[in-house]
């Protein structure tokens, strides 16, 4: 068994131009890069259930609106985007491809969105922005961090973000620890193999000059430290990883410009619930005072329509832009871009939607029951 439909029955694209991308890019990887990016935590619940989650919801489209073509571009910290598919971050991109997050950030220019970029990314963070601006000047990318035990570590990283041009920061708060995956225990896999490195992590305090340092995960981090972090940056701060309603509420006290409903795409807390049906208890607790988005399980226009519907303002695509990006590089990533805001275009059309704020939680219900999803 090498992947999530063996091991766990997640039920991944096997048709259409993600799974066509999918396919290629299984072809084309090393067994144990392709599970790194594939697998998650645990008996990998949460994965297929972040994914099996939306197949249970069904969209109720409103008629007769005169609502024209819709327009997908969204508003968001330090961004306006064209499409509300933004890139979520993901680690080690030149794994994927030689040519790595250079063609992520790329596409992502060239299709208007904001890619997030990974502090654990393989190219540094100001060649990431800069391939992105030679795209478009005004590309938005925003840098996610590991806040780190170490505080000059985490402010000098916050220094390097801002000198390449980052418009926010997300801080990924839901890795205390690093989850266990089954998929790289098996192959061995815990590091880059010669020759790449995770670039970010390179001529920091306390690092020997030039080596990288190792990504500290650190169960004593406490809302101490974002608060460090909000007092030493202008940069807008979303918080990754939020799924309980009182971390909401404890993000807005502490300042966050945005929080990102997510379960890490199911490879840190085996347990936790599909980020789909954490969402409608986020969005309440928040109450339109900043913007929520959701990541996790998103495979089609559908998908993005319902996160819309039950109150997000744009969502994150990790694993289907690695694929893209693994299968036919930057084009790849474009045509993953391509297709899921297409297909979230056409949706809106079909729910008679204006735009993408232009839905209700009414509109989301549970398939097999007449209740509405989330109450
Ligand atoms: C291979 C891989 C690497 C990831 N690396 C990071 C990371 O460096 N930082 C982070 O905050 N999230 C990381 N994530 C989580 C993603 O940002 C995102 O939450 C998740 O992939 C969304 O689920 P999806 O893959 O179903 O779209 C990673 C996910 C994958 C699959
Ligand atoms: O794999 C991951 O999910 C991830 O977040 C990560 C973080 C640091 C290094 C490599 C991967």
């Amino acid at each position: 068994m090498t992947d999530a439909e063996a091991t766990s029955g997640v039920p991944e694209a096997t048709s259409g131009v993600l799974g066509e991308l999918r396919g290629k890019a299984r072809a084309r990887l090393e067994p144990a890069h392709w599970d790194f990016f594939e697998g998650g935590a645990g008996r990998e619940t949460a994965l297929a259930e972040n994914v099996r989650a939306f197949g249970r919801l069904a969209l109720l489209p409103r008629v007769l609106r005169g609502a024209g073509e819709p327009d997908t571009a969204v508003e968001l910290p330090g961004a306006r985007a064209s499409t509300p598919v933004l890139i979520a971050p993901t680690a080690f991109h030149r794994l994927a491809h030689h040519e790595g997050e250079r063609a992520t950030a790329r596409a992502a220019a060239a299709a208007g969105t904001v890619l997030i970029t990974s502090m654990a990314s393989t190219t540094a963070v100001a060649d990431v922005v800069a391939a992105a601006r030679e795209v478009r000047a005004d590309a938005a990318v925003w840098f996610q961090l590991y806040l780190q035990p170490r505080a000059d570590v985490t402010e000098a990283l916050v220094r390097r973000a801002e000198e390449a041009g980052c418009t926010a920061l997300v801080v990924t708060a839901d890795s205390p620890v690093f989850g266990r995956r089954a998929r790289d225990d098996r192959n061995g896999f815990h590091d880059l193999p010669p020759g790449m490195a995770a670039e970010n992590m390179r001529g920091l305090p306390g690092a020997p000059p030039d080596a990288p340092l190792d990504i500290a995960m650190s169960p004593a981090l406490s809302w101490d430290h974002l608060r460090g972090l909000r007092e030493r940056t202008e940069l807008p701060i979303l918080v990754k990883g939020v799924l309980h309603p009182d971390d909401a509420r404890h993000a807005i006290g502490e300042g966050a410009a945005g929080l990102i409903v997510s379960n890490h795409g199911g490879r840190q807390l085996d347990a936790a619930p599909a980020t789909v049906e954490a969402l409608p208890r986020i969005t309440e607790a928040v109450a339109g005072r900043i913007p929520v988005l959701l990541d996790g399980g998103i495979r089609s226009g559908a998908d993005v329509v319902t996160a819309l519907a039950l109150g997000a303002a744009a969502v994150g695509v990790g694993r289907p832009v690695l694929w893209g990006l693994a299968a036919e590089g930057e084009a790849g990533v474009a045509r993953v871009l391509a297709e899921l805001t297409g297909q979230t275009a056409h949706v809106l059309a079909l729910c008679g939607a204006r735009d993408c704020a232009d839905l209700n939680r009414d509109q989301v219900v549970l398939r097999g029951a007449r209740g509405v999803a989330g109450g």
